[in-house]
Order: C-alpha cells, then structure tokens, then sequence
C-alpha cells in the first residue's frame, strides 16, 4: 500500500531520529569501553608497578633470572641466547683443562682467580649477586674487566635454588670455586643476618646443588684466618683449635668448615677451605683499612690505629692478591673429584683445610708509615684502643701444608704490594698528584 507524501515525510523523520538515537547509542557505547579499556590498562599498569616498586617476587627470584653481560643485557636465565652465553664463557682452551662455576667473581679474590683461569685456558663462568655492601660500581668495573676477556658473570644469588640448578644443568662443572660471601669482621655487629644469609644457607645452597650434580663438582672455597680466633699459639697451624671465633663472621666461617665435613662425608663432595689472611691489592675491597687508609689519607682525613687492651701493637700477616690466586689455583689443581653421583656418596672424598697467608705479620702502624711513604703525606693517625667488635690482635700464618701439598709459597713482601695497591689506586681512581715515582712500577692485574 502506497503511502501519503505526509506519512512519508513523517516516517524519513522518524527514520533519521532513530538513525541518530542508533549514532549516540553507539557512541555512547563506544565511549563506555573505551573507558573500560582505560581502567583496565590503567589498573594493569598500577598492578605493574606495584610489583617492581616492592620487588614481588622476592629479590632472589627476580636478580637471579636476569643477568647482566658486556654484550647483551637482562637475558631470562632459561632462554636459549642466555644458555648459549654461559657455554661461551665456559668454553676452555687447553688439554685437560678444568671448567670453574667461581661464587663472587665481581669481588676483590674472585675477579682475580677469574682472570687467571681464564688466561691459562679454562672454562670460567662467573656467579656474583652484586650486592651493595661496599661501592658495587666497583664490582661492575670488575665484571667489565673480566667482559673483555669473555668471562661471563651471572647476576645472581646464592640462595636462588632454581638458578644453581640451571647452571648446573647447563654446563659440567669440574670444580667451584666458591668465594662468594659477606665479608668484614666488625660488620658483623651492625648487620649480623647478612653473614648468616651469606655464608651460611648461601653454602649449604650451594652444596645442595652441588650434591645433586652430575658429574658433581670438587669444590673449593675461602674460609678465613679469622677462624683462629682467640687461639695464641702462634704462628697459626690448621692443627691448632679454632673453636674461639671472636665475631660471628669468624664463627659463620668456622661453620663453613663443620658443613664442608657434613657434606663430603654423607655425599662424597670434594671439599677444600681456603683459610686467607688479611688478602690486599689492586681492585681490593674499600672496606679494609688499608683500602680506607689510603683514600683518607690522601684527603686529609683522620685515621684509626688501634692498639690492644694492652697498649701493644695490632698486626696482620698481610697476604698479596697475587700469592693467594696462586694458592687458589694450586688448590684447585690438586683437589681430586667428588665421589657421589645422583645424590649418593659413592666413596670416601678429599676434604682438604688450608692457611693461605704471607707468613710475616707487620703492625698496623707499619702500615700506615709505608702508605705515607708511597702517597708523600703524613696521615691524621689516631692510635686508639681496639673496639671490642670481633677484632683479634695479631694472624700470623704457618703455610707449611699449603707448600706440601701444591708449592704455596707467598713472595711479595707488604711495601712491594702496597706499591701496587696505590699505583692502581691512583689510576683507577684518577688521581695522579703527590706520588713517588717509584709507585710506577709493573702492576699485576691489566
Ligand atoms: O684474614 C681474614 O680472614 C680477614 O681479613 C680481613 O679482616 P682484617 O684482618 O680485620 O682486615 P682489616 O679490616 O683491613 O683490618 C686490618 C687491620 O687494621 C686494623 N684496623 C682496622 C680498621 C681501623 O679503622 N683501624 C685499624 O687499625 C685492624 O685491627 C686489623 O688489624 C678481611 O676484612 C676479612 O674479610 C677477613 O677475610
């Protein structure tokens, strides 16, 4: 039926206002879950950042998964390009050579025995979780050093139970060369918990993984002269009692070595501890006296000699950098492998102690007169008594089993590697006024 011209106008009206009803209708609706996407995005993002700014999950999971390289950063620690970086950096370039997973190498004794393993042609996988104990910078120039000789450091944590794993699964290691811990004896009073963290559950960690390993590793590690203690029979022997720890970061060292026990003789672990002493060089730890001496020396600053109760001088059988990484490697050398397998102990293994020390304590006064020397400035010395916070008065070290069994023989008196310290100081830190020429001789660590 044909409709009137008046109806028709009327329905083409009526068409177009339900046309434009349909128009904001869907505007409406457009805009409605444009908001709704908005929320959503919006709340996702708050969700974000709420897990980075309160790190969820917990630091051990999330340093631990990512890792930091020269090349390539923040790599997931499962991913194929990650896994093909660790095998590089484990890749060895001699006959029998060894493959070394080494604990703390953007620290002052690992990035060291790094070098060294690398440059003699074994495989060298670094692990360190950069924390910032002391200026981690330094520990990041390090890992650059250690970069440009294609050794890789892992970012990561001891406690990281699925990391060790992966890197376990990833490469056979021969040996560990476990020096990562929480160093510093008078630290121990301000942040006890850290050495627990460290050098307690970090080792048993380590060890767990270790155990399960196949081929399991032959591990080596640093314990500490500070074990001594108390001891007064002197020069320290590893036969003299070290049940005396006088700081909780001696007495976490000394449960090292219970644990290193346990652990070789339920699952065939081969165990050596390394006992240093008072170990100084270039690229050393600015949390020791030495280190801290030479920087406050030079501005100006005042120092702190402390003498015992007594009145009488503290000394220390300083230790050169470069005689420890010989002691290290010998120690790695001659570590025999674990016997277990799967888990299970499936004989007797080698569970080694050694002191690794120079053999001549020099008194801290000593010190700081060779310091001034080499830096031509009279340093602002206070001789004050020794705070009662875990400082023992002397170490001196017997090195006669280390020499026994793989030649440790220490050969760099204290001026000679003070020498060093502080040309590398100067350089590294770029100051270069005020000092004897003589302080330009050969440095170790290039
Ligand atoms: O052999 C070890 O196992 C340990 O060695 C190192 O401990 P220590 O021998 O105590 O070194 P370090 O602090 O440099 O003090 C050196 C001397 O300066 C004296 N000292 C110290 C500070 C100060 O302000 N004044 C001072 O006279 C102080 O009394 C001492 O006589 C490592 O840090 C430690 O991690 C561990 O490895």
């Amino acid at each position: 039926m044909a409709s009137s011209p008046a109806e028709t106008s009327k329905s083409i009206k009526l068409e177009r206002y339900n046309s434009y009803i349909r128009r904001v209708n869907s505007t409406k609706l457009l805009n409605a879950s444009s908001k709704l996407l908005f929320r959503a995005t919006l709340l996702v993002a708050l969700i974000l950042v709420f897990l980075f700014t309160f790190n969820y999950p917990p630091l051990a999971d999330t340093t631990t998964h990512t890792h930091t390289h020269t090349h390539s950063h923040f790599l997931s620690f499962s991913s194929a390009a990650w896994e093909k970086q660790v095998r590089h950096s484990a890749t060895t370039r001699r006959p029998n050579a060894m493959i070394v997973l080494v604990t703390g190498a953007a620290g002052f004794v690992g990035s060291h025995c790094s070098l060294a393993l690398k440059k003699r042609g074994d495989g060298v996988v670094g692990l360190d979780n950069f924390n910032p104990y002391y200026d981690p910078s330094l520990k990041r120039a390090r890992e650059a050093m250690l970069g440009k000789h294609q050794v890789m450091i892992v970012e990561g944590d001891l406690n990281d139970t699925p990391l060790l794993q992966k890197l376990l699964d990833v490469v056979a290691f021969t040996h560990i060369l476990h020096l990562a811990a929480q160093a510093g004896v008078r630290y121990a009073m301000q942040n006890p918990q850290s050495y627990v963290t460290a050098n307690i559950a970090g080792f048993v960690n380590l060890l767990e993984a270790a155990k399960s390993a196949n081929p399991q590793p032959a591990i080596v590690w640093a314990s500490s002269s500070s074990v001594y203690g108390l001891n007064t029979q002197n020069p320290f022997s590893e036969l003299h009692r070290t049940d005396q720890p006088a700081s909780l970061y001696a007495a976490t060292k000394k449960a090292g070595e219970e644990i290193a026990h346990t652990y070789n003789h339920i699952y065939g672990l081969s165990l050596t501890g390394l006992r240093f002493f008072t170990v100084y060089g270039p690229w050393g730890r600015p949390d020791m006296a030495y280190f801290f001496f030479t920087k406050d020396i030079l501005q100006g600053k005042p120092i702190q000699v402390y003498e015992t109760p007594q009145g009488k001088q503290v000394a220390r059988d300083f230790t050169y950098i470069d005689d420890v990484v010989k002691g290290c490697l010998g120690a790695l050398d001659t570590a025999e492998k674990s016997t277990g397998s799967g888990g299970k102990k499936r004989g007797p293994a080698q569970l080694r102690v050694y002191n690794l020390g120079n053999t001549s304590p020099v008194a801290v006064g000593r010190l700081v007169s060779i310091l001034e020397g080499l830096l031509k400035t009279k340093a602002k010395k206070h001789v004050i008594k020794m705070p009662s916070n875990g400082d023992v008065p002397y170490t001196h070290a017997n090195v006669t089993l280390a020499f026994r069994d793989f030649s440790y023989k220490p050969t760099t008196d204290l001026p000679t590697g003070l020498r060093k310290f502080v040309k590398w100081y100067l350089a590294y830190y770029g100051l270069h006024t005020r000092v004897n020429k003589e302080t330009h001789s050969s440095s170790s660590f290039s």
